[in-house]
């Protein structure tokens, strides 16, 4: 089985991306973490921990962490997601308590409890949560099988002309993760926006039939609408299932070995992920870009961890 963490700010994608690892029957889920991002940190709690009854998630430890970067100031995305941070179906009430824990220490000691080189960081929000561990406990640098993010671009920026969200909200905590000697791939923009929710692929995901089915539908029916809007997307991409799919298969796109770092001072450019493609890249250099979707393998994962999931309540 594939040992994962979930660390997630949903945020309807995120949402997406938790049914995903719950549903496929290679992952293990370990643990899930909240992150502040989206919007604050009560909010993606609470919505991560909704999506939890929803799906059917028992026996998962869910835990709160992060409210805020390591130095900036919060800032969330209610243009994209809404005020609720998962706007568009009704959500019901929590039945999952969270964890005493903070999401730190969860990661820590689920990392440090598990075989080492077994469990994969998975988190597709802010890296405030990651960087934070590693700076507590940097003995999870060389356990952790492998980190893979959703999280920047190399030639692609949806929050300023040249950053990722997730990156630039807490460019200091992605700095510090992208420069830990742990494999890390970034499964960035130019990879998540192949990741297009189409009308064709709706109908195949409404044809599941279930309550777990016909929320997604709503999710990115809401998400569809704001990308719109927003971002002037005809239709939405679905950026965060695409690092859990990349964990299940890694056939379900390509990935290059290339020497990536975070920006912290441009004007610019604060919170962009440079890849310096320049060959060859060096012998040390951990890092990863992912760049070719399978569009097909990856919407049929979303649809057979639905179709796994069933009807839960
Ligand atoms: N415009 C926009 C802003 C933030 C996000 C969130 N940040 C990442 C994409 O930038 C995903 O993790 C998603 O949850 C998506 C769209
Ligand atoms: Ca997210």
């Amino acid at each position: 089985a594939l040992k994962m963490i979930l660390d997630c700010d949903p945020g309807h994608d995120d949402a997406i991306a938790l049914i995903l690892a719950h549903g496929n029957p290679t992952v293990e889920l370990l643990a899930v973490t909240t992150v502040h991002g989206n919007q604050t940190i009560d909010k993606v709690t609470r919505n991560a921990l909704a999506v939890a009854r929803i799906a059917g998630i028992t026996g998962v430890p869910f835990a709160a962490g992060a409210h805020r970067p390591l130095v900036r100031v919060a800032e969330t995305a209610p243009s994209i997601h809404g005020e609720s941070g998962l706007d568009g179906p009704v959500l019901p009430e929590p039945t999952l308590v969270p964890d005493a824990r903070h999401a730190v220490d969860l990661i820590i000691d689920t990392i440090m409890a598990n075989e080492p080189n077994t469990v994969t960081l998975v988190p597709t929000g802010a890296l405030t949560n990651i960087a934070l561990a590693v700076r507590k406990e940097p003995r999870i640098a060389e356990r952790v099988k492998e980190v893979v993010l959703m999280g920047g671009g190399y030639h692609v920026g949806n929050w300023s002309a040249a950053a990722e969200f997730n990156i630039v909200i807490d460019p200091e905590a992605a700095h510090i993760v992208f420069n830990e000697k742990w494999k890390l791939t970034m499964v960035g923009l130019d990879l998540t926006h192949q990741a297009i929710a189409t009308p064709d692929v709706v109908a195949a995901i409404a044809a599941v039939g279930t309550a777990p089915a016909r929320f997604v539908v709503e999710l990115l029916a809401f998400f569809g609408q704001t990308y719109r809007e927003a971002q002037g997307f005809e239709h939405p991409p679905v950026h965060d299932p695409c690092a859990v799919a990349l964990v299940i298969d890694p056939t379900v796109m390509t990935v290059v070995r290339v020497p990536l770092d975070i920006e912290l001072t441009g004007t610019l450019t604060l919170g962009m992920t440079v890849a310096d493609f320049r060959s060859p890249a060096p012998a040390d250099c951990t890092t990863y870009a992912a760049t070719d979707l399978d569009h097909g393998k990856f919407w049929a994962l979303i649809v057979d961890a639905l179709e796994r999931i069933g009807d839960p309540e």
